[in-house]
């Protein structure tokens, strides 16, 4: 990453998984992330530095404006991380980033999922970098165990779009994911970044385009229950999970193939914005975390 950002402690062990970090840090890196996320093509019916995908409202552009404005704030976050608060002090602030977006973007809603999940991310990290949070557990681990049982019980948006689908389907969301400790940023996105660098040598954007894959392929996506109900989610699944048995980003023509799914879902307005929010994550959690072998960038 072409941060000059060093971790505090420079040496972690396999005992100690997380890096430690000023606050200003984790949130410059937090950013860094959503950026590389942006920057990222083709990513199916996602807004990229190429295309606005499924989405009238929005281009990279606002995603860059929202990714500043949302900086102090989720410094702030690391910081209250550090100090050891309670879930209700982070869902005040969290609020606080998600207006600051609004100003930013004239109250288009980029970031609203990357704003809870990134911003626990950095609140974690932030509690590891202070010796509160236990140092031995992953960044994912940290956020489940401080914050988990407060994210299921605490108050629920009456009417978002996740609320909604959350009603009529069944589905956990942003909310559930984070509560147990992020599994699908662990078990689906980080594999998938290893496993796409090694496939493309020297092309750090194919190895997340295999992850946004991936998670597309797995993930129950309240964005793309909100705006395809299950059939669209269902179209979107077996399209991603036929990318990769296909042979992923492994293909010669892996960008024409992804490229050709990204118009058909943008032909049915389908954005699976779950899986850019766990992309994002993703990369953080291989830059904070010792044991992710971070791709090269
Ligand atoms: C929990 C949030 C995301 C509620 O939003 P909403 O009810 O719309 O939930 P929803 O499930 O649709 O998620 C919103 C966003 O999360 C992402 N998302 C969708 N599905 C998933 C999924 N399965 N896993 C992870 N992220 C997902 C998408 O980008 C989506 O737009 C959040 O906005 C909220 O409650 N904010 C309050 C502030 C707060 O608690 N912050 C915590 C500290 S930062
Ligand atoms: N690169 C990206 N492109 C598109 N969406 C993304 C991207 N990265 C993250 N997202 C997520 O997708 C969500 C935006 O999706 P969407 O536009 O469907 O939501 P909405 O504005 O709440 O609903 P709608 O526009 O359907 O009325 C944001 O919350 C954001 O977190």
């Amino acid at each position: 990453m072409a941060l000059t950002l060093r971790p505090l402690q420079e040496r972690p062990t396999a005992a100690r998984p997380v890096r430690v970090y000023e606050p200003e840090a984790i949130a410059a890196i937090a950013v860094e992330c959503l950026r590389r996320e942006v920057e990222t093509w083709p990513k199916p019916g996602l807004v990229s530095h190429v295309d606005s995908g499924s989405h009238a409202d929005m281009d990279a552009g606002t995603f860059r404006r929202s990714a500043i404005a949302i900086r102090p704030h989720l410094r702030a976050l690391a910081e209250a991380g550090a100090s050891g608060v309670a879930m209700g002090r982070l869902r005040i602030i969290g609020l606080e980033a998600e207006a600051a977006m609004l100003a930013a973007t004239g109250g288009v809603n980029t970031h609203r999922g990357a704003i809870f999940g990134l911003g626990l991310l950095c609140a974690a990290a932030g509690a590891v970098s202070s010796g509160r949070g236990d140092s031995r557990m992953s960044l994912g681990a940290v956020v489940a165990s401080l914050w988990g049982g407060d994210i299921l019980d605490g108050p629920v948006l009456l009417r978002s779009h996740g609320s909604e689908v959350g009603r009529r389907y069944g589905a956990g969301g942003a909310r559930l994911e984070a509560a147990r400790g992020f599994p699908s940023l662990y078990e689906i996105a980080l594999p998938a970044l290893r496993r796409g660098a090694a496939m493309v040598a020297d092309d750090s954007e194919a190895a997340r385009v295999q992850a946004c894959f991936a998670l597309i392929a797995a993930l129950q996506d309240t964005n793309l229950l909100h705006r395809g109900g299950p059939s669209g989610l269902r179209f979107a699944q077996l399209a991603a999970r036929g990318f990769l048995a296909a042979g992923g980003v492994a293909q010669r023509d892996w960008r024409e193939k992804a490229h050709a799914l990204h118009k058909s879902f943008v032909a049915r307005r389908l954005s699976p914005g779950g899986s850019a929010d766990l992309l994002a994550m993703s990369l953080f959690v291989q830059t904070c975390e010792t044991r992710s072998v971070p791709c090269p960038m």
